[in-house]
């Protein structure tokens, strides 16, 4: 079986071209777990599997995560498998790709840079307060596509300084929290100063934080740009995989275009010989 390992902005997949491979998709969410476990497998954020398309895309991208749990979307992801189905000639350089949350469509900037479009906000909450360990957080809550992908975004002063422990409970808690029922994306960010935000986003599915996270970041520059803070235009994000830019156009208090734009790598192609896949 053949692979492709990529990461954008150091959030990191597996891709598998299932057009070629014909497994049945029972099988993916225990692939997934396999494929993506760091020290008995390749490891990896999630697994991508590229399918037929149902609806006039150029194919179909299904995405699980690390823990085997289908994900609605991914904006990394959608940006590698871009660059993946670009060069493997599945698309030009322009390119429709269904995902579980509606069409995304993606462009080549250069070889290395991929832009798309996030599905748009189906849910946005911009006061979002939500109470841990009697403290009460400010957050804002944000939906993306249809089925949406949950995000909860949170203002975190000082994120880059703050113990890793005790970022990981709070992301934890927040990630699982009741007044998330499909839980969330947690999108911790502190704005440092004039146009330099810093993001960490602890990935439902992952049950970490991951490098990056493209459909958070999405959503981190939608809300500050409702509210004022950003704006809108080319808002680049630092995270610990790099940068990513998005783009947000908004009429009044909508979101109606969110484009992220940010680095891919192809890390290896070859071919799988993990001997204990669960196929
Ligand atoms: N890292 C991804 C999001 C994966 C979504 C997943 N963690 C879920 O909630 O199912 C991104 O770049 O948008």
């Amino acid at each position: 079986m053949q692979f492709w390992k990529m990461n954008g902005a150091g959030n990191d997949f597996i891709i598998l071209n299932n057009l070629q491979e014909g497994l049945s998709a029972d099988c993916f969410p225990a692939l997934a777990r396999r494929l993506c476990e760091r020290r008995l497998s390749i490891g990896a954020d999630g697994l991508m599997v590229v399918e037929r398309p149902q609806s006039g895309g150029d194919y179909r991208m299904l995405f699980y995560n690390s823990d085997g749990s289908a994900g609605e979307m991914c904006g990394n992801g959608a940006r590698c498998i871009c660059r993946y189905g670009y060069e493997i000639g599945l698309a030009g350089e322009l390119q429709r790709v269904e995902t579980t949350a509606g069409l995304v469509t993606g462009r080549r900037i250069t070889r290395r840079q991929y832009k798309i479009e996030l599905n748009r906000p189906t849910t946005l909450r911009l006061d979002y307060p939500v109470e841990v360990d009697g403290k009460t957080y400010p957050c804002s809550y944000v939906e993306l596509g249809d089925p949406g992908l949950p995000h909860a975004v949170v203002p975190l002063p000082g994120l880059r300084g703050r113990p890793e422990a005790e970022l990981f409970a709070l992301g934890r808690k927040l990630r699982a929290h009741p007044a998330f029922p499909k839980g969330a994306n947690v999108n911790f960010f502190d704005v440092e100063g004039p146009g330099r935000i810093w993001e960490r986003t602890f990935e439902r599915g992952v049950e970490g934080f991951t490098y990056a996270c493209g459909t958070g970041t999405g959503s981190v520059a939608a809300v500050l740009t409702l509210q004022g803070a950003v704006s809108g235009r080319a808002v680049a994000v630092q995270m610990t995989g790099g940068e990513l830019v998005v783009d947000v156009e908004r009429r009044g208090s909508t979101v109606e275009h969110l484009f992220l734009t940010g680095p891919t790598n192809m890390v290896a192609k070859g071919e799988l010989t993990d001997e204990e896949l669960p196929l």
